[in-house]
């Protein structure tokens, strides 16, 4: 099911969230709201979900306008932050929620129902917590159980908002490909929100850069990486380096460098002020002569460059690219 946003405003009282927003997802899609905190994406996805009404403009599902939609009848699932589970109820009664609370002429019968939760609990690959409260789970499981529960109801859209926040860094990377499979093989239409550019570059097929209230450039991942609409897509979307040449500067990624112990012709000197190791790569800090801003460069972590390098000592480079 596509989603078309059509010329959407919401102010909060004098604060503009959201200012002319047009969007188009397609059917299927899993699509990334990404920006800087208060640019208006949670604003934007509960729009969307119809938990929020826009000032101005309408929200449709594959042509129909759903704008006067209350959000029980737009049938959405969200796995919002702040929409945990029922502390009171199991898991699986957690999931089966949606399912018995529908009216009672779509309501399933007890044990359909019961297959239905133990096929989600399958498919997130933990029917082996059905008995458990909440709070006996990590917070892991917890997303899972939630995402399976906004799936109980057959959803045609999907809408996360920081679905992995709160949970540490390894656990994120490994739901983050789980996500991105599920989406895969159940075909929703799925928009999540996420202030990490990472999370968005990894997941999404498209990724929607929002700043203050508006879309900045809407792209596929690797679109909006190497050819930014704009400074603030280009500094949003990783890490960046300013080298001042005369009256100008270039702009350039701390991998996007040429490192030498020789001096070498348009190489630009530099003292090395620290040494990172990050596993398959290593950042080097430097202190490029004539400039006080540092210059982060990333290289292989078995570069000729970094031999038996220590901090202090003299290292030359060179942009590669330019921006
Ligand atoms: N109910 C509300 N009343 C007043 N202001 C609000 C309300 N909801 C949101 N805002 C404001 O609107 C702006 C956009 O909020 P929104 O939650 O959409 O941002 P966000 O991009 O999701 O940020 P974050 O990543 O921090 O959640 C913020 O400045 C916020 O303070």
């Amino acid at each position: 099911m596509s989603i078309e946003i059509r010329n959407v405003s919401k102010r909060f009282g004098a604060f503009q969230a959201l200012n002319d927003i047009n969007l188009d997802i397609h059917s299927g899609e899993l699509v990334a709201l990404l920006g800087p905190s208060g640019c208006g994406k949670t604003t934007l996805l509960r729009i969307i979900a119809g938990l929020e009404t826009p000032d101005a403009g309408s929200i449709a599902f594959h042509g129909e306008d759903v704008s006067g939609h209350d959000v029980r009848d737009r049938n959405v699932g969200f796995v919002f932050q702040h929409y945990a589970l029922f502390r009171h109820m199991t898991v699986f009664d957690n999931v089966a929620f949606g399912l018995r609370m529908k009216p009672k002429r779509e309501r399933p019968s007890e044990p359909v129902i019961a297959e239905k939760v133990h096929e989600l609990l399958a498919m997130v690959q933990l029917d082996w917590l059905a008995d458990r409260y909440p709070e006996q789970l990590s917070g892991g499981q917890r997303q899972r159980i939630a995402l399976a529960r906004a799936l109980a109801v057959a959803p045609k859209i999907l809408l996360l908002d920081e679905p992995f926040g709160a949970l540490d860094a390894k656990v994120r990377k490994e739901l983050r490909r789980w996500l991105a499979r599920l989406h895969e093989e159940i075909n929703l239409t799925s928009v999540f929100v996420t202030h990490d550019q990472e999370e968005a570059m990894e997941v999404a097929d498209r990724i929607v850069v929002m700043n203050k209230g508006v879309i900045e450039q809407i792209g596929a991942p690797g679109e909006v990486y190497e050819h930014p609409a704009s400074d603030f897509v280009y500094h949003f979307l990783g890490d960046s380096n300013r080298l001042q040449l005369g009256d100008g500067q270039i702009l350039f990624r701390p991998h996007e460098v040429s490192l030498s112990r020789e001096a070498v012709s348009e190489y630009h000197g530099a003292e090395v002020r620290d040494i990172r190791p990050l596993g398959a790569v290593t950042r080097v800090t430097l202190k490029v002569d004539g400039q006080d801003e540092l210059v982060e460069a990333e290289v292989v972590k078995d570069h000729d460059s970094l031999v038996g390098l220590a901090r202090g000592e003299r290292l030359f480079i060179k942009p590669k690219a330019s921006a």
